[in-house]
């Protein structure tokens, strides 16, 4: 598969603070990376300077071109959201779609009614009139309308309803197989994503702490369900983390542990688990 972006030793500091500490990174077409971290960790950045709205140093090529120098170029073929919807106050919505239809070769009006059409926004009403789900609403219908190979969407359900969250995800695995995108995804709520990943990375400290198939997490980290007469036993062999439940314990492992079996019930932790164990240890 053609690699889409790349990245060879991205560096990244404000100041005197480093946020990215030489970060490489392959991405190939059609995969769906979620990219996971705490607050601050650096996933805005790190997706900005793909974006070429922001500077960094380093090798950063995306679509074959370094985003800097040809942002205008880049843009045509990569959608984005980024955390804060922001959107013209006065503008009404049929407007704004003939607007976005004006400027972007690649937006499917068709399309972005179509999304539209199952939403409550009004199509007369102005951006100032909507509630701020609906605006983020509009703004994604927007993005998914855009007939892009890469897909950028840094927290792109903040503030959404649960059930207009799920839609969204399950309207972009269907897009995703429609158009074989690229799409990568940030977001705090893990659970709500885990479903349509390939790859998941956990950025932490200025590198990833984790970079992984999601087919490969169930071979890489297991779980253990173990009652307190074991769990002295369980803690002899290094887990990363721990957490107490009604049962008893859970303790999370990196690696093929074969002598848990032995000592309770072993299950795949789920990638939040594995996050809040990684970034625990991490700290
Ligand atoms: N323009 C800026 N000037 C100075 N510092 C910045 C700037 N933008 C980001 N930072 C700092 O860089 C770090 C990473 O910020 P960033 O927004 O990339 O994190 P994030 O992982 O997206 O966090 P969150 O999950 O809270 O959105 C933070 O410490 C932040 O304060």
């Amino acid at each position: 598969m053609e690699t889409l972006i790349r990245l060879e030793g991205l560096t990244k500091a404000f100041g005197s603070k480093k946020v990215l500490s030489g970060i490489d990174l392959e991405i190939k077409r059609g995969e769906i990376v979620g990219l996971v971290g705490v607050n601050g960790a650096g996933k805005s950045t790190l997706l900005n300077t793909l974006l070429g709205l922001d500077s960094a140093e380093g090798h950063i090529e995306v679509l074959g071109q370094a985003p800097m120098t040809h942002r205008a170029k880049l843009l045509q073929r990569v959608a984005y959201i980024a955390d804060v919807a922001c959107l013209p106050r006065w503008m009404r919505v049929n407007q704004l779609l003939d607007y976005t239809a004006s400027v972007h070769p690649r937006f499917d009006r068709a399309r972005c009614q179509g999304i539209l059409d199952g939403t409550q926004i009004p199509p007369r009403a102005r951006v100032r009139e909507l509630s701020k789900g609906m605006v983020t609403q509009l703004h994604l219908a927007l993005v998914m309308a855009i007939d892009a190979d890469i897909l950028v969407l840094d927290e792109p359900t903040l503030g959404l309803d649960l059930v207009y969250r799920q839609g969204f995800y399950q309207r972009l695995l269907e897009d995703f197989f429609d158009h074989q995108r690229t799409i990568i995804v940030t977001t705090h709520q893990v659970e709500e994503i885990e479903h349509i990943l390939t790859r998941v990375l956990f950025l932490h400290g200025g590198r990833f702490v984790l970079d992984s198939s999601i087919d490969d997490i169930a071979s890489r980290y297991c779980q253990l369900q173990v009652a307190s007469d074991q769990l002295e036993a369980a803690r002899a062999l290094g887990p990363l983390a721990e957490k107490a439940t009604m049962g008893g314990h859970v303790l999370t492992f990196e690696g093929e542990q074969a002598q848990l079996a032995g000592l309770g019930k072993v299950t795949t932790p789920s990638l939040a688990d594995i996050f809040v164990a990684k970034a625990g240890r991490a700290a």
